[in-house]
């Protein structure tokens, strides 16, 4: 049998087992649910679903797209032949960074590609590769159709036109920086509100767990900014949102693996998807309603400029099709679902960080103190605050980046400048874990050295260039190129707003000295926080 599997081309063996997934019906990119699954938060109405996608993708591994039959002239890690393609994509699934990390060494500055249960991945090395993803155009490499039209299946779970005016991104990459200065007073409320509530003015430490504080911390700081101060205190919603990437991924897992014609359809029935966008209908509508009377107040045409969120830019750009509670809803849901469980892993990974590495805390809290107006954080002092950037720079380093990013959909044909072509439909992306863990990028990587950018930034003279929210081929935590995070200055400003106003107010350790929480590996996905560990906090001067 085994020495059959061998004589087969792979692409024949592939074109075989893609065959007999179509009759099945059932494609691997239900990978995620997987993760989704052991990712948490649970939410009885999806977990049946995600559980079922779960059991179908290990009962029905032999599955392959159709991405798979391009003539492979790229190097395999994990196997030519067929059952050791299959050995290989269970290793990637359930395992470990290891087959990455084998392609990495192997192929540096080369692509290679891996066995997933759906289909080869191929992956970039080296900075002049990652250089050519950079620059080239979104026709030739699709970083919207590879995140959101492909994994969410936005045409379906928001509408069509998601993508094609996408104009709830353009209130991130205009209004939300450019008002970032004024807002940190915001972001700071928010930020002193929920510590305050959480740690009781007593002078005995309490313990917080990471990720309930990750979250809480993330949910209240973006969404005092995108809808306001009534619904980022408000619990419902936060639980909510709690659910809602969950509910999002799990439904677009579903719609993928249904023929094309029946999506609109399947769409429809998903009635866990559509309770969840029901109910926060319900949330945002009376704050909408509350806008749209301001709204004549003022004039027909003015909105309360004293509220310069998401909302308002959503009631001010939407075309006439979309001026509705439920499209306003979605955009409005689509930017809570990039911002809120990525910016609560950041968190959690720079508190556990703060607690371990607590010789740092001297001198972050004299910087902090000397750009502080008494207990006033500005944008302009946590721009100076250098060092405080670098040591959370260093915690999304080592522990903030998936193995995989940077995802791109091949559109058309595409040829790296040292030959290699990877024709359209294919999906690539780059070792994000890797190339934060490279020695030829950071000396002595597996280290903490809270300190490294700070250091980098002082010799050469270059302030901007080494801080968090800059891009480099070097640090591809927020992905590099047109389409990389235009969040990355508020997670900066929100992460750095955050230690300051920790530093200045508690004194902070590990729950057990000298153990960092470890990170847990789920899937492809980026390495997690420790679910369950806590850090121990207590009011200054106690
Ligand atoms: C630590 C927290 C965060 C991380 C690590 C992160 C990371 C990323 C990454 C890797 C991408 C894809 C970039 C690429 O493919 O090259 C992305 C896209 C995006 N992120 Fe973030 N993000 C974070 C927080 C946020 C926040 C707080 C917001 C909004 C308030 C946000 C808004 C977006 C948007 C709108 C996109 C899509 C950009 C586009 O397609 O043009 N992100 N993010």
């Amino acid at each position: 049998m085994m020495r059959k599997s061998e004589q087969i081309p792979v692409e024949s063996q592939l074109r075989m087992v893609q065959q007999f997934t179509e009759k099945i019906a059932i494609d691997t990119s239900l990978i995620p649910a997987l993760w989704l699954s052991s990712n948490g938060v649970e939410d009885t109405r999806i977990l049946p679903f995600t559980l079922c996608a779960s059991t179908l993708v290990q009962l029905v591994s032999l599955s392959a797209s159709s991405s798979l039959s391009f003539s492979l002239n790229i190097p395999t890690i994990g196997g030519e032949g067929l059952l050791d393609s299959y050995v290989g994509a269970y290793k990637f699934l359930f395992g470990t960074r290891d087959l990455i990390q084998e392609g990495y060494d192997k192929h540096y500055g080369k692509a290679f590609r891996i066995p997933m249960l759906s289909g080869w991945l191929v992956l970039v090395t080296g900075p002049r590769m990652i250089e050519e993803v950079r620059a080239a155009s979104e026709s030739g490499l699709s970083s919207r159709a590879a995140l959101f039209k492909e994994s969410l299946q936005t045409d379906y779970t928001f509408s069509p036109e998601y993508l094609l005016d996408p104009y709830h991104f353009q209130f991130v990459q205009t209004s939300l920086v450019r008002d970032l200065g004024v807002r940190i007073a915001e972001i700071k409320d928010e930020i002193a509100t929920v510590f305050a509530e959480l740690i009781p003015p007593t002078n005995d430490w309490t313990r917080l767990g990471g990720c309930l504080t990750g979250q809480q911390l993330a949910f209240s700081s973006t969404t005092r900014l995108l809808v306001g101060l009534r619904l980022c205190r408000d619990p419902e919603y936060k639980a909510l949102n709690d659910h809602w990437p969950d509910t999002l991924a799990t439904a677009a897992i579903i719609i993928s693996q249904v023929p094309k014609v029946m999506k609109p359809l399947a769409t429809r029935l998903l009635f866990f998807y559509r309770d969840t966008l029901a109910e926060a209908m319900k949330h945002v509508g009376p704050t909408l309603k509350e806008r749209l009377e301001k709204q004549k107040q003022f004039g027909e045409e003015e909105l309360d400029t004293s509220q310069d969120d998401l909302l308002n830019w959503l009631l001010e750009k939407a075309p006439a099709s979309e001026k509705s509670l439920e499209a306003i809803t979605k955009r409005l849901m689509a930017i809570h679902f990039v911002a809120y469980r990525p910016l609560s892993l950041a968190i959690t990974q720079v508190l556990y960080d703060l607690a371990a590495q607590s010789s740092y805390i001297p001198e972050l809290r004299s910087e902090v103190e000397a750009l502080v107006d008494g207990q006033v954080i500005t944008k302009a002092g946590l721009d100076k605050m250098y060092k405080l950037d670098s040591f959370v720079k260093e915690s999304l380093r080592l522990h903030g980046s998936a193995k995989v990013t940077m995802s791109r959909k091949v559109m058309k044909d595409f040829t790296f400048s040292d030959g290699t072509t990877i024709p359209a439909g294919n999906t690539l992306g780059a070792c994000g874990f890797s190339i934060h863990h490279d020695e030829r990028n950071y000396p002595n990587p597996e280290e903490f050295d809270g300190f490294r950018h700070f250091r980098k930034h002082e010799a050469e003279n270059e302030p901007v260039r080494y801080q968090l929210a800059s891009l480099s081929a070097d640090y591809v935590v927020f992905g590099v190129g047109r389409h990389a995070c235009p969040g990355r200055f508020l997670v900066a400003a929100i992460l750095k707003t955050m230690l300051a106003h920790v530093l200045l107010t508690y004194d902070v350790k590990l729950e057990t000295e000298g153990v960092r929480p470890l990170d847990e590996w789920q899937g492809m996905l980026a390495a997690v926080p420790h679910q369950t560990a806590g850090v121990m906090f207590r009011r200054r001067g106690s």
